[in-house]
């Protein structure tokens, strides 16, 4: 039986109406300063918190809810005579629901250039307080933080006269993880301001559910999709347009596209398969980016995953529409691209902001977590080096850079082939170094004449160089750093090779 609830929120959101049906169902509400102004501004009966405590709100709201008066209420345990003759003593009533959200910290902490005192203002520690109280006294208190809940409540009084012991567990559990992601944020942003991040000593984080997965990365594995907390960029941010249900293999593909996609300024367009490249280019137009793209390998570019780099418009939505493509994503799509797309059933298009800098890539293992930040070192050209007798051309240099940007993204062992601002082919995750090269340059067959060669890692022997020559490469870029460098080096100026060392590796596990 619920006779007197306590209402104190910040996001007011449906309070109003909620409050109603309680009142309408005989509920005593008592309420804090702004959440009692909305209810009783609307005509329904409240009371102040303030009768309950005989204590004025103090402090700027500091001191509102925490008093023996209130806690006492919704801690005691109603069939515990000690605790029954304690509310009797001191004249303590019961509460029977607590209803509470906080102040809004997250929201204040991502306004640019909080200053601190605001932020630990918006720092709630009466509501957490209830909250707590409440969901530890779940056998006998309600707890709702979740505006969400509230016609649930509702209908459920309605129905039964009371929330009953599994719902009230069910939502202490929510409290308990309200309040948890609540405190994480209040970590994280004073670990921000001890400057400990992007390492702090204790790793918090918290995550809400976006959606359970059909399955995981096989169809007997289980999965489900969370995003961070008030993400704003990211998968956690994306929006679908169309098409069915995200796979977990599509989320984790699209991760990799569109940090792909985004290291071109101009134009371009990377069709992904298993996490790697399959196609990737750029052009004057986005068109010709996706036409490139998908050229450069158009039977594994089926059932790929497309990241471009500018908004769809209606000849690059022609072009994607003429193959099943798994998932496009982009900035934004035109009214006639979406038109033309939706006409396809099966895809999903996704419009998502450009991915934030200064992430970390974080990676589970049994038992602990491993935290790095991005590979995203703004390399200088000027710290490369030429080791070879021969100096590469502009037309080579362009190739290489574009080559370079890529080869990073593909799973290491990598190889990759390019000419043109185009891929043509791509040796990723091989266990030795000229497996990945043969498979690169077969895939890129006649057209690996004359065209460029990046390694994400160093040659350890000749071999590789060797092989590039029998195809027709020309030029040559990786990091350099092999006690048998020497080799390679001599390799490449029998064949007229030309290669850049950058002193920079990049390995993707
Ligand atoms: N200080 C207190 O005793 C206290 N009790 C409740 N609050 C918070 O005050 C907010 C509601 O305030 P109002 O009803 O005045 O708009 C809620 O987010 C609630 O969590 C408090 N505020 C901060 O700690």
């Amino acid at each position: 039986m619920i006779k007197n609830a306590l209402i104190s929120v910040s996001d007011k959101t449906g309070v109003v109406e909620f409050a109603k049906s309680l009142a309408d169902l005989g509920v005593t509400i008592y309420s804090t300063g702004g959440t009692f102004r909305a209810i009783a501004d609307a005509g329904v009966a409240v009371h102040q918190v303030e009768e309950l405590t005989q204590f004025p709100e103090m402090m700027d709201g500091r001191v509102k809810t925490l008093h023996p008066m209130v806690h006492g209420g919704i801690l005691a345990v109603r069939d515990n005579a000690e605790h029954v003759k304690a509310m009797n003593d001191h004249g303590i009533q019961p509460l029977d629901l607590v209803v509470v959200n906080l102040y809004p910290f997250r929201e204040t902490i991502a306004k640019l250039n909080v200053a601190l005192e605001e932020a630990i203002e918006n720092i709630d520690i009466g509501g957490p307080t209830m909250v707590r109280s409440a969901a530890k006294n779940n056998a006998y208190v309600g707890i709702v933080v979740n505006p969400e809940r509230y016609d649930e409540v509702i209908a459920r009084l309605k129905a039964d006269g009371d929330l009953g012991r599994e719902f009230r567990f069910a939502l202490a559990k929510e409290a308990f993880a309200h309040t948890a992601a609540y405190d994480t944020a209040i970590a994280n942003y004073f670990s921000e301001q001890l400057g400990q991040t992007p390492f702090p000593p204790e790793y918090l984080q918290a995550y809400e559910k976006v959606t359970d997965l059909r399955y995981g990365e096989n169809p007997h594995q289980k999965a489900a999709f969370y995003k961070e907390i008030g993400a704003a960029t990211g998968m956690g941010a994306m929006k679908q347009l169309h098409g069915k249900d995200l796979s977990y293999n599509n989320i984790v593909d699209m991760e990799a596209a569109w940090n792909m996609v985004w290291e071109f300024e101009e134009p371009a367009a990377c069709i992904i398969k298993h996490t790697n490249p399959c196609g990737a280019a750029t052009g004057a137009t986005l068109q010709e980016a996706y036409v490139k793209a998908y050229e450069a390998d158009s039977v594994s570019a089926f059932g790929g995953i497309v990241a471009l780099n500018r908004d769809v418009d209606e000849a690059t939505a022609t072009e994607m529409s003429k193959l099943f493509l798994e998932v496009i994503m982009a900035p934004k799509f035109s009214a006639k691209a979406l038109t033309i797309l939706e006409a396809k059933k099966n895809i999903r298009l996704i419009e998502l902001e450009k991915p934030a800098s200064d992430q970390v890539v974080v990676k589970k293992v049994s038992g602990g977590l491993l935290v790095q930040t991005e590979d995203d070192l703004q390399e200088d050209e000027t710290s490369y080096t030429v080791v070879t007798k021969v100096q590469p051309t502009e037309e080579q240099w362009q190739a290489l850079r574009f080559a370079w940007k890529l080869v990073k993204h593909v799973k290491s062992n990598a190889i990759l082939i390019a000419k043109d601002n185009q891929t043509l082919g791509v040796g990723a995750g091989q266990m030795n170094r000229v497996g990945a090269a043969k498979i690169a340059l077969e895939e890129a067959g006649e057209n690996a004449q004359g065209a460029v060669l990046a390694s994400d890692a160093f040659f350890p022997f000749g071999d590789t160089v060797a092989t590039a020559a029998t195809h027709g490469i020309t030029a040559i870029i990786q990091p350099g750093g092999s006690i048998r460098d020497e080799e390679s080096i001599a390799k490449a100026d029998e064949a007229g090779i030309a290669m850049i060392f950058t002193h920079v590796r990049h390995f993707k596990h």
